[in-house]
């Protein structure tokens, strides 16, 4: 495969741009080799600028659920265009996003629009604090909120993948008040509570973590989360930037019964647009400014065109819950494909999935947290990720991420994706 043209735009690129990239781990320095530079995106397919085509699995990071370039969302945005692209000002098309939202996710009954997940989790953390006169809180090892300062420790995504998990620039004062626990640990969660008594305002968790790989929540962690908040009086924030609307319709909370006090939202909240949002119960919202006295706020907050993408991405999945039903085939049938061929090789690699989410890890052991999830051998990922590439398939260039799947994987190239995996699999061994 020739990839002349990218090489040459990441040499100029990173004489102007840190380290060639906007975002860290689309550099590919966990994977090695040079980044494919994208040209434009349709379905499933994405194009580099050498005219290579190949199936990808990132969508986005997650947003393009039903494929890229969707006419319905370009022809939302091309619409909302003409209207002009930025007020500044309250829209009606904002009000009713938020209603839309309010009946989708089952924890929000108010909800502020911002910019990015970042925004949305640095926010709610800041509402928290102030709704509850309290200083920490508490996050999992391993779990990606975003870039704000107060979540840049023990953070999975490009920071463990950057070998930066603690990055420097975040002050000790900030640090001290970010509690670690394990994922799916009550016990831990019991024992940070027992040594701050009284002085715990969040616990905040990606309900079903991505940014470590897929890993899914055991039974009763969840539910057991809920109970603690309830009796200290902790507001739990679930950081759904990744799983709201692509899990369930209202997200992993939906999908487990366990309704948390807020929510963060993003990616498909904005159909590809850069949009976040946070959301929660209307006495704990209200305390945002100007209801309240947290301040909060944004320039673009509410963009007329984002929020038309955005709006007509939601209602589209909310009158079409067979969305759900075609994304959770899609990704068995994928999970079943890699599984098969593990079983034929010989081969005892870690397979963790849940809907149209999933994460190959290659080890033998359970991946159920940080700490097991970094016992995967991430040279062997790059191995992987390379031969894949070379087969067309586009997969995230870090083995501490999980893939997305859109609907827009039709039987044929669900096929074409199983039969790379399974050649890339022979190859690397
Ligand atoms: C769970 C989660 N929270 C927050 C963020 C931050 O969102 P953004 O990149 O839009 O700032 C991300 C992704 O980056 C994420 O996966
Ligand atoms: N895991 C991150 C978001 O979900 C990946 C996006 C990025 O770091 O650019």
């Amino acid at each position: 495969m020739q990839i002349t043209n990218s090489k040459n735009l990441f040499e100029k690129a990173q004489r102007f741009i840190p380290g060639g990239v906007n975002s860290p781990v689309r550099a590919f320095r966990a994977v090695g080799g040079d980044p494919i530079f994208i040209q434009k995106a349709e379905g499933a397919h994405i194009f580099d600028e050498d005219g290579n085509a190949y199936i990808e699995l990132i969508n986005s990071w997650g947003p393009m659920i039903l494929g890229h370039n969707h006419p319905m969302i370009r022809e939302a945005v091309i619409k909302a265009m003409e209207n002009g692209t930025s007020f500044g000002a309250p829209t009606a098309k904002e009000v009713e996003i938020a209603e839309l939202i309010t009946s989708m996710v089952p924890s929000v009954e108010k909800v502020r629009m911002v910019n990015s997940g970042t925004e949305a989790t640095m926010s709610a953390i800041r509402v928290a604090r102030g709704f509850t006169g309290r200083d920490k809180f508490i996050k999992m090892e391993g779990h990606y909120h975003g870039h704000g300062d107060s979540f840049l420790i023990s953070a999975g995504s490009g920071a463990i993948t950057m070998g930066n998990p603690d990055s420097p620039g975040v002050t000790k004062g900030t640090a001290k008040d970010t509690l670690l626990a394990p994922y799916n640990d009550l016990n831990a969660i019991e024992a940070l509570l027992a040594a701050n008594p009284g002085e715990i305002a969040a616990i905040i968790l990606e309900p079903v973590p991505g940014n470590m790989g897929l890993v899914t929540p055991k039974e009763g962690y969840l539910e057991g989360l809920r109970k603690i908040c309830d009796r200290e009086g902790i507001i739990l924030i679930f950081d759904e930037v990744m799983t709201g609307f692509r899990l369930a319709k209202g997200g992993a909370q939906e999908l487990f019964g366990v309704t948390p006090d807020m929510t963060t939202l993003g990616k498909i909240i904005g159909g590809g647009l850069p949009v976040g949002a946070y959301g929660g119960k209307k006495e704990i919202m209200d305390f945002v400014s100007p209801a309240g006295p947290v301040y909060q706020a944004g320039t673009l907050s509410g963009n007329p065109i984002a929020m038309a993408a955005g709006l007509t991405m939601l209602n589209y999945l909310n009158e079409h819950p067979e969305v759900y039903e075609a994304l959770n085939s899609i990704g068995s049938q994928i999970v079943t494909g890699i599984k098969n061929s593990l079983i034929k090789l010989g081969l005892n690699y870690t397979l963790n999935h849940l809907g149209s989410m999933y994460s190959l890890f290659f080890t033998d052991k359970e991946v159920f947290d940080f700490a097991s999830a970094k016992h995967s051998n991430t040279a062997l990922f790059g191995k992987y990720f390379q031969a894949m590439l070379q087969k067309g398939i586009y997969l995230a260039p870090s083995q501490f991420e999980s893939l997305f799947l859109s609907t827009s994987l039709s039987h044929d190239l669900i096929d074409q994706i199983l039969q790379a995996n399974e050649s890339a699999l022979k190859e690397i061994h």
